[in-house]
């Protein structure tokens, strides 16, 4: 049974599933103090939250069984994801469900900034009709500029467009094929800021965007200019923004979102062209359905271990590959694991090859599972999410590749291990109908399944040696399930790989080492 701790208030339609599931208990419980927060957490195999629940590295860590943090809208900033990355902890958002509540606040801000219409209905329900006070301007013919042509930022350009406003959008990752296809014209942050009559912002809140609207950009503006922002507090810089308003050069700001929130009896709203909502783009019920449903959705896939799409903390892998891989995931991980074993010394780097039909997909997800394998021998709490982060940390280069050569099988996974004393190679390959192998190791071609509890005998090729070896396991105890041996000359290096029925204890090693012929014996678990 799955436990999901929802600490945020959160559509009952959109959560039904969760609701339903056979295998799930939710526990609501909002308005959490972070105490209570870090006592719930600890029994949660997953987490559900909106934007109010500040989900710190102290949660995180307080959460010894979750597995999943979700959550119901696009905007992560009220989770440490290097603190759940680092803890091997999947972040997931919904980042579809809320665009077109966002988009649609977003115009109904920009419009009623440009006709007054908070201010005049404040006004004339005080019993005033002062018409002359709230005189606007029209959007037809108006430039608008767009910083950040996303999900929202799209759907605000096409809603501009219908409205007949000419549309710059800056966005570093737009082209000029897509702004044609959208009708915008593709310009810098310079033609946003210079040539704009209103100026929304649609990115998320980044070292790049943080104050990306200031002083100096307020400078540079057309006098007039009006400024929306329903995307993140910070983005633009409010002590500017109340200046350029107070010099008149800004005409009005329409704010969804604050630097600090709930903002509090801010300064802004002093200034009678400053209108305001409580950060509620996506607060429809359609969009709160959704994003609820959405993220539910991938909640349960992730707990059940199936596909899912939206991790924030992972690089999103689509389900058709996540199911072609699938088949490969035992033997990337034993691969890992073997591999490492194996390699004596300080691990500096690991070399990931593919080879034959892996060459035809993208292996990068393997390369996360067969580092999951390989650092899981000496670290605990590995896995896929944290696994690439923890390898980084800790200095070992990790170089992935694809080569057409594949020794005549039909998939070949190289591991080379390269430590401070040693290059040692190993190859594993998925044989249809019998399951994973590994198939190298360095210069010899073995046959063994990787599982349970392996011995790796390196020595010198002389008469007697390998029954020497058998005596001294059988005076432990321990049966020899499978052997091979592998040789490159008569009488030269060898190797025994052998599959033993129980642990191998460190006296029957060096008793093992003891022997003349024997340079070194491995102990491998799987
Ligand atoms: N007010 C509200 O209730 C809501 C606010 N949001 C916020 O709206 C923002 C946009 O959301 P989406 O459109 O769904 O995200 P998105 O990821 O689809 O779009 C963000 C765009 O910003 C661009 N970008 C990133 N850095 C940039 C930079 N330095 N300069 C220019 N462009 C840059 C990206 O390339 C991307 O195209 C997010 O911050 C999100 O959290 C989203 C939903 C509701
Ligand atoms: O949950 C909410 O209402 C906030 C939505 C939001 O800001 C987001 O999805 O980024």
């Amino acid at each position: 049974m799955y436990r999901i701790l929802i600490t945020d208030p959160l559509s009952d339609q959109g959560i039904e599933k969760l609701l339903k599931a056979p295998d799930v208990e939710v526990v609501q419980k909002t308005n959490l103090t972070p105490e209570q927060l870090l006592e719930e957490i600890a029994e949660a195999d997953a987490l559900l939250v909106r934007s109010q629940t500040k989900v710190t590295a102290e949660v995180i860590q307080a959460g010894k069984k979750l597995k999943v943090i979700g959550r119901a809208g696009v905007g992560v900033d009220n989770i440490d994801i290097p603190a759940a990355t680092s803890k091997g902890i999947i972040v997931v958002n919904a980042p579809d469900g809320n665009t077109i509540s966002t988009a649609e606040h977003t115009f109904a801000m920009m419009i009623s900034l440009a006709r007054n219409i908070p201010q005049g209905y404040k006004s004339t329900i005080q019993g005033k009709w002062k018409r002359k006070n709230f005189v606007g301007v029209e959007l037809n013919h108006k430039t608008l500029g767009i910083v950040g042509l996303g999900r929202i930022g799209t759907e605000v350009a096409k809603r501009a467009k219908a409205f007949n406003m000419k549309v710059i959008a800056f966005d570093p990752y737009l082209t000029e094929e897509r702004a044609q296809k959208i009708g915008v014209h593709k310009g810098s942050v310079d033609d946003v800021i210079t040539q704009s009559d209103f100026i929304t912002v649609h990115t998320p809140l980044t070292k790049e965007t943080r104050h990306l609207i200031n002083a100096e950009a307020f400078e540079r503006m057309k006098p007039g200019v009006r400024i929306i922002n329903c995307a993140r507090g910070g983005i633009i810089d409010e002590a500017a923004l109340y200046e350029a308003i107070q010099k008149g050069k800004v005409a009005g700001a329409a704010l969804d979102v604050f630097e600090t929130e709930p903002p509090g009896e801010h300064p802004l709203f002093s200034l009678p062209q400053v209108i305001a909502t409580p950060h509620l783009g996506a607060s429809t019920r359609e969009a709160q359905e959704n994003v609820a449903q959405d993220v539910s959705e991938e909640i349960l896939h992730i707990l059940r271990d199936q596909p899912f799409k939206n991790a924030v903390n992972l690089p999103s892998i689509p389900a058709d590959l996540q199911e072609k891989l699938k088949p490969y995931q035992v033997l990337a991980e034993k691969l890992g694991g073997f591999a490492i074993q194996v390699a004596n010394g300080a691990l500096d780097e690991i070399t990931i090859t593919y080879s034959g039909e892996l060459t035809e997909m993208d292996p990068a997800p393997l390369t996360r599972i067969i580092l999951k394998g390989a650092l899981s021998c000496y670290l605990s709490d590995i896995n896929y999410v944290n696994a690439p982060y923890l390898a980084k940390e800790r200095g070992v280069r990790v170089t992935e590749q694809k080569v057409s050569k594949s020794h005549g099988f039909t998939n070949l996974i190289t591991v080379e291990t390269k430590t401070d004393q040693q290059v040692t190679k190993v190859a594993g390959t998925l044989l249809n109908g019998l399951g994973p192998r590994i198939v190298q190791i360095d210069r010899y071609s073995v046959d063994v399944q990787p599982e349970g509890h392996l011995l790796l005998v390196q020595h010198n090729d002389r008469p007697g040696a390998i029954g020497r070896v058998g005596t001294i396991l059988g005076s432990h105890d321990v049966n020899i399930a499978t052997m091979q041996v592998g040789r490159k000359d008569i009488g030269g290096h060898a190797i025994m790989m052998l599959t033993v029925d129980k642990p191998v204890e460190e006296t029957l090693l060096d008793s093992l080492e003891e022997l003349e012929e024997i340079e070194t014996v491995t102990a491998i678990d799987l």
